[in-house]
């Protein structure tokens, strides 16, 4: 067995390539998916579930994640909603309209409407652990037994997910099926332990450390496109993340006390509005600075998103990138290694517009 046990997110993704690389026990597993190197049964543990974001220059990705966790709390199984963050998606689940594995709608139901109306299966947990904290029943089950029939479906690769009260301290479990190591497992945990701050928040507790267990926790070998799935390249991109060598730790803020139920309601239909199209869209003026800061990280989304989709040189100054400078210094200085991520920011004038940045 595979298990690690680290303070951040860049820490346990080191762990956990350094075995899938040159570790022991290892299999080599053929799929549909592709062939790679697993370890089959592991156990991750992050300490600091804040540290959840990478901070390393090629795994440092903020706008995917935060994406991926919208369309979970949205309660969507839409595949253009998701494809908006990771375009890739449609092929990964070779389904265009329909997401039929998506997360949302078993924990929040159908585009959320069973969270709105205070049924939803996250509900009975939150309501679970306020009867009795000691409970070991407060998990929610994402994996059906009906979603191994249908033969080229999209199957959920989490199977639960479990929130338990130690110490006046919310800690969480989530146990997966599948994991890929090199583009879910970042996702996955920025995703869930996102989930773990929001039920501690609501239940008002503090929060505990994150624990992750994978049956085939797997890196995929590098590979061209075929027509059937898009290219791999999780081997050498793990080798590279490798040898940056050790990351700086820097955990993302705290979500402020008190249910974040309302400013969640906020940033989804902002989120909404700034994909479908109004991307000057603003938060309410009372939003606090920390939900705040995801409907900036949105608009800025789409605005890249727009210059990727015209072919736009982004090495050129221009309106748009002025506009993101602006939004910048408005938002937490966490979140500008990502945004710095998404520019060809090696020459001037672009250089000059981002390194100016006060
Ligand atoms: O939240 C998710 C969803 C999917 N996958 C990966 C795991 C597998 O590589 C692939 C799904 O393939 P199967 O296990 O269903 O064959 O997607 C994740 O890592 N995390």
């Amino acid at each position: 067995m595979f298990h690690a046990s680290e303070d951040s997110l860049d820490d346990l993704m080191r762990a956990v390539f350094k075995q899938l690389l040159n570790g022991r026990g290892n299999f080599q597993v053929e799929s549909s998916k592709g062939n790679s190197t697993e370890a089959f049964g592991a156990l991750l543990e992050l300490k600091n579930p804040r540290a959840r974001l990478s901070r390393s220059f090629s795994k440092a990705k903020a706008f995917s994640p935060l994406g991926e966790l919208f369309w979970y709390l949205s309660g969507s199984d839409s595949v253009d909603f998701i494809k908006h963050y990771i375009p890739n998606y449609p092929k990964m689940i070779k389904d265009e309209v329909k997401a039929s594995g998506a997360y949302g709608p078993r924990i929040f139901g159908e585009n959320a409407q069973a969270k709105l109306d205070g049924v939803s299966e996250w509900d009975r947990v939150i309501r679970t652990l306020r009867e009795r904290e000691g409970s070991r029943n407060a998990l929610v089950q994402i994996y059906d037994n009906s979603d191994a029939k249908p033969k080229n479906g999209d199957k959920p690769c989490t199977c639960t997910i479990q929130f338990a009260v130690r110490n006046k301290q919310l800690f969480m479990h989530t146990h997966m099926r599948s994991n890929d190591a090199f583009f879910g497992l970042p996702h996955d945990i920025f995703a869930f332990t996102m989930l773990q701050e929001i039920a501690a928040r609501e239940l008002g507790f503090g929060l505990g450390r994150y624990t992750h267990s994978v049956t085939s926790l797997h890196l995929y070998h590098d590979c061209t496109a075929t027509e059937d799935r898009p290219a791999n390249i999780s081997t050498s991109g793990a080798k590279a993340y490798y040898r940056e060598g050790f990351h700086d730790f820097s955990p993302m803020p705290e979500m402020p006390l008190g249910s974040p139920w309302s400013s969640i309601e906020h940033v989804k239909a902002a989120e909404q509005k700034i994909r479908t199209g109004n991307i000057d869209h603003t938060a309410p003026a009372d939003l606090d600075p920390y939900w705040r800061d995801f409907i900036e990280l949105f608009r800025i989304h789409k605005i890249f998103e727009e210059m990727r989709k015209r072919g736009d040189d982004l090495s050129t100054e221009r309106s748009e990138l002025r506009k993101v400078v602006k939004m910048m210094r408005d938002i937490s200085p966490t979140y500008r290694i990502y945004i710095l991520g998404r520019l060809d920011k090696k020459q001037s004038p672009v250089r000059d517009l981002f390194e100016n940045l006060s």
